[in-house]
């Protein structure tokens, strides 16, 4: 199972993706997903001047071996840009070592721990009624779980908010960082409402999620908590930014509004503190930026041990390449919570070609040997990079904030 070749491949159909493929002497090959949104050739470089030159000849069937070699033999440990390149390595090489095994993944990893995997949608509205239109639409869809974002009066751009009714959010949407502007007075003062209507309108069953994206500090966090604990939530996410771990100590001692966290963390020591104090819920890191399938399943299993439940991180800004891996990894997963899905575009779906399944809320997973995910190499041509960067956010009086 030597490796004989391996190379990048971006494309963008709609918007960036990074994808890693790993041929082996025999022909099988697999392909992993490295996209990391506004920094994508950074990770590019990373693999081709100092991954794939030393993957060359190595087994493909040694992953963990491959995987420490990656890590610990780096020197550099962590971080946003080696973590990327690591794990669409370790994808790959899953990929590989399942299609050799003539296995879908999930089978590989212990077989199913359920038929279905829960996800939760996005419904964004420029107000209240308009979010509530979206979750209606959602909920027809078949959606038992919906993650709800509206427009705050008095600011004129929010995050997970699109710029027009009805159509798709992507923040990555200029050449160089838009600039936005926060209000934490004002947000906080009009959030609650909107799970109040949600409620209101839907019911107790439906389940709510909402994204703070790391805006508030924790005692503002704590006050959100407890404001939306009528509203039982499924999960509040990334209330605070969470580089001082500590910091959820707070939070947690004033609500029982359960917390998610971690789609910017990419490995097991930012979680650590999180997981072994139970401050959290729900551990976010997605496969592409948390080491792969290798990394995750020890973070999973970690978790596992505190009641902590996973909810990967789905947005289009990842590859179907993570999603369908995902998949994989939510169908066996022990502690499965929910999966985030951000449907991508039909020109994404064409140029990444997979067998994962959406119904009535869930997905299925695929029984093709692999991940069940394949790039078409010679449509992704057809679509080349375009430099997108993430905006910034800035205090009404100008101070540079969390975006
Ligand atoms: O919960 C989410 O889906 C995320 O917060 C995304 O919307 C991120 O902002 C995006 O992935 C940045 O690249
Ligand atoms: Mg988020």
């Amino acid at each position: 199972m030597k490796i004989s070749d391996a190379y990048v491949i971006v494309t963008s159909p709609g918007r960036n993706f990074v994808t890693l493929k790993i041929v082996t002497e025999s022909g099988t090959y697999g392909i992993g997903d490295a996209t990391l949104n506004g920094r994508e050739m950074a990770v590019v470089a990373y693999l081709e001047e100092h991954v794939i030159p030393a993957l060359i000849g190595r087994d493909a069937s040694r992953i963990e071996d491959i995987w420490h070699y990656l890590y610990r033999g780096a020197y550099w440990r962590r971080g946003p840009v080696t973590m990327a390149a690591v794990s669409a390595v370790d994808l790959a090489l899953w990929d590989i070592k399942a299609k050799a095994a003539g296995m879908p993944l999930y089978q590989l990893l212990g077989g199913k721990s359920r038929e279905r995997v829960m996800t939760y949608a996005h419904c964004t509205g420029r107000d209240i009624e308009g979010c509530l239109a979206e979750v209606e639409k959602h909920v027809k869809l078949g959606y038992r779980a919906v993650r709800v974002q509206a427009g705050v009066p008095g600011i004129p751009t929010i995050y997970g908010v699109a710029k027009r009714e009805g159509e798709r959010y992507e923040p990555a949407d200029a050449e160089l960082p838009a600039e936005h502007v926060w209000s934490t007075e004002k947000y906080l003062n009009h959030v609650p409402k909107l799970f109040a209507a949600v409620r209101e309108r839907f019911g107790d069953e439906l389940h709510v999620l909402h994204d703070v994206h790391h805006r508030l500090t924790p005692i503002e966090a704590a006050r959100l908590g407890k404001a939306v604990e009528p509203y039982h939530l499924f999960w509040l996410e990334d209330c605070v930014p969470a580089e001082n771990q500590e910091s959820f100590r707070l939070i947690r001692q004033h609500t029982t509004t359960p917390l998610a966290v971690g789609e910017v963390f990419n490995s097991i020591h930012d979680y650590r503190e999180l997981i072994e104090n139970q401050w959290i819920d729900y551990i976010r890191t997605p496969l592409t930026h948390g080491g792969g399938i290798t990394h995750l399943r020890r973070i999973a299993d970690l978790a596992g041990l505190y009641h902590v439940r996973t909810g990967f991180h789905g947005p289009t800004d990842l590859s179907p390449v993570c999603l369908g891996a995902a998949v994989h990894f939510d169908t066996w997963v022990p502690n499965f919570g929910i999966q985030e899905h951000m449907p991508h575009t039909p020109e994404t779906d064409a140029v990444f070609l997979h067998d994962y399944r959406f119904e009535d809320g869930h997905f299925l997973v695929g029984e093709a040997p692999g991940h069940g995910v394949d790039i078409d190499e010679t449509l992704a041509k057809q679509y080349p990079y375009k430099r997108a960067s993430l905006p910034v956010n800035r205090l009404e009086d100008g101070t540079l904030w969390h975006w």
